[in-house]
């Protein structure tokens, strides 16, 4: 076999991949149509298998084609200068080259994965040869017709299955939050260009439609998101509706964020989709805004890329993540850069009687499930490479003591068999002893709403202590310690047996089950605090209460799934306007 035939089957892998990954996309605005929501998150929790079974059946068929892959020195060399000879008009040139790595990797040892045989750094030039941008979006010119004409057609053009309950209305709510709160909005109509990305953005039960609104001062995004209103008791119209306009960079970054489930999107070039919303959240990184949209490979690449640089410009150390030590996870983060590394431990404590395949299924149910904009992503590494001398000393010692299985000293680097990197957040129990009466009380709120969030979404975060939660730049409450999580209906909720008398209370012989739970000492699950007990108690009493948790595993026994908004209430219309939207 030749170098050249070797490039073109690993690139028909790729194709498949991709043709298969824009198929099941495509699939998502059925589903938004139909208001199949199971269905939905079906499809998007299969879609992040895809990535895996493709390079698998490829690698077959190479192993097939080329009995021993080493082959002659230089021979992979050949193989990836055909390949990237390939990529030059490739419209997904970087996934290709994040596929051509994954499954290079899959075939050797680590010492091989250098430039020469891989694609540590990109070989595209984005500077040369810039994505077709043109391509991803359409643009609207108000001046041609009247803002409110020019905002039907942005609507009209993504051809949504149902009818708009009232979309008159929700186009005089667009025209008014655009007036108010924009300041492009002063500009006069021949100054205004509205772009707008040709595919809806799919997530849960809502279509975002994302574009920009240009003027001479510059861009701002212009982001709807359409939700369903199902018939009911209090709402008896059917059909679909615009629920907000967002605006400022900041909210769109919430909207984008690393706890929420991935887009589903058409992006025939993803670099180009990218780069667009690059220019709207120029705080995101190009590995934050590849997952949002379901490519975590490629984000995968991008990150381990940013990292190398970062290493190259930064000083300082690897050191114990701040907080208290895990029992299943070993923590370490780099100060100068906002990931944790996390490492599971050679060994648990009998109070966690789990096996380390258990501790990796559950990482990998949470990466599957709908994150609900509670629940950190993370990135999952094999073989991890890092200079030794910029761990410091004591962490270096504690890492060999906790989990020496995992890791090795070659020459210079520490390589780490399996590790898992997610965001770093400021430990909540931390973050409580940094923070007033006031900010206490509210995160506490939010505290008990993450919860809620996550057992909407039938998952049961098991230990619920304020470590394995963090906060966010933004201030929200996140869960990140999937150790002992399981789905909702998996669990037995109970009510505590009342004793009638002191003897019964003594004496009694309550049997408890391993999924039982008795949310009546739920507070104690959470803290020792009397104080944060309290907070907690005063805003969410409910969680307390057995009835409460029951409901919930009714409601998704029956198929309900709750709206989770990644903006405030009180930006939505039908809380602005006052008049009844949804
Ligand atoms: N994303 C993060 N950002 C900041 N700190 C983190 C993050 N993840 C973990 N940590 C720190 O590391 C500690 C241990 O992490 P984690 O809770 O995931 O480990 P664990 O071994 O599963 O814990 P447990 O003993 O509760 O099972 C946390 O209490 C926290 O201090």
């Amino acid at each position: 076999m030749q170098p050249k035939h070797i490039a073109e089957l690993i690139l028909k892998g790729f194709k498949r991949h991709f043709a298969l990954f824009e198929d099941s996309t495509a699939a998502a605005s059925r589903y938004f149509n139909q208001a199949d929501w199971p269905g939905f998150l079906q499809l998007s929790s299969e879609r992040i298998s895809f990535y895996d079974q493709r390079v698998n059946e490829t690698l077959q068929q190479l192993k097939q084609q080329l009995p021993d892959p080493g082959g002659s020195a230089g021979f992979w060399q050949d193989v990836k200068q055909q390949y990237s000879d390939f990529l030059q008009m490739h419209p997904q040139a970087e996934l290709a080259e994040t596929f051509y790595n994954s499954l290079f990797c899959r075939l050797f040892e680590r010492k091989y994965f250098h430039n020469q045989n891989i694609f540590v750094q990109t070989t595209l030039n984005r500077q040369q040869l810039p994505a077709p941008v043109a391509s991803v979006y359409d643009s609207y010119f108000p001046i041609q017709n009247s803002l409110k004409q020019t905002l039907r057609q942005i609507i009209a053009d993504f051809r949504f299955g149902p009818d708009f309950i009232d979309l008159e209305r929700d186009i005089r709510y667009l025209v008014r939050s655009f007036l108010d709160q924009s300041s492009h909005g002063k500009y006069p109509l021949h100054l205004i260009r509205f772009d707008i990305l040709k595919s809806a953005f799919y997530r849960n039960k809502a279509a975002y439609i994302i574009g920009r609104v240009v003027t001479p001062e510059g861009q701002q995004p212009f982001v709807i998101p359409v939700l369903h209103q199902q018939a009911c008791s209090t709402a008896p119209s059917e059909g679909l509706y615009l629920d907000t306009l967002i605006t400022e960079p900041e909210q769109l970054s919430v909207v984008f964020g690393f706890s929420r489930a991935y887009f589903m999107v058409q992006s025939p070039v993803p670099s180009a989709l990218i780069q667009f919303l690059r220019e709207l959240m120029p705080h995101k990184t190009l590995a934050e805004l590849y997952a949002s949209i379901g490519l975590h490979k490629q984000a995968k690449t991008e990150f381990y890329r940013e990292l190398l640089q970062h290493l190259t410009r930064s000083s300082d150390h690897f050191v114990a993540a701040p907080g208290i030590r895990g029992l299943v996870m070993m923590v370490f983060t780099l100060p100068s850069f906002p990931y944790v590394f996390k490492v599971i431990r050679d060994e648990f404590p009998e109070s966690k009687p789990i096996s380390r395949a258990t501790v990796k299924a559950r990482y990998l149910q949470v990466k599957k499930h709908d994150r609900v904009g509670r629940m950190a992503d993370t990135m999952e590494y094999s073989d991890v490479a890092l200079p030794i001398d910029r761990f410091a000393p004591e962490l270096l010692e504690e890492l060999k003591q906790s989990i020496g299985g995992s890791l090795r000293i070659e020459d210079e680097l520490v390589v780490i068999k399996h590790l898992y990197i997610e965001r770093r957040m400021i430990p909540l129990n931390l973050y409580l002893e940094q923070v007033g009466s006031d900010e206490k009380a509210r995160i506490m709120k939010d505290y008990g709403q993450a919860l809620k969030d996550i057992i909407a979404a039938n998952i049961f975060p098991g230990d619920m202590l304020l470590k394995n939660f963090g906060v966010t730049r933004h201030k929200r409450v996140i869960f990140y310690d999937y150790d002992e999580v399981q789905y909702l209906l998996d669990v037995n909720f109970r009510a505590l047996p009342k004793a009638k008398s002191i003897d019964d209370a003594l004496y009694s012989d309550v049997s408890v089950a391993p999924g039982d739970v008795f949310p009546e000492q739920i507070s104690t699950y959470v803290t020792a605090q009397p104080e944060l007990r309290d907070l907690l108690l005063k805003s969410h009493p409910e969680l307390m209460d057995p009835a409460y948790w029951q409901q919930m595993q009714q409601r998704i026994r029956a198929g309900q799934f709750d709206d989770v908004f990644p903006y405030p209430d009180g930006m939505r219309f039908s809380a602005r306007f006052h008049e009844k939207s949804a």
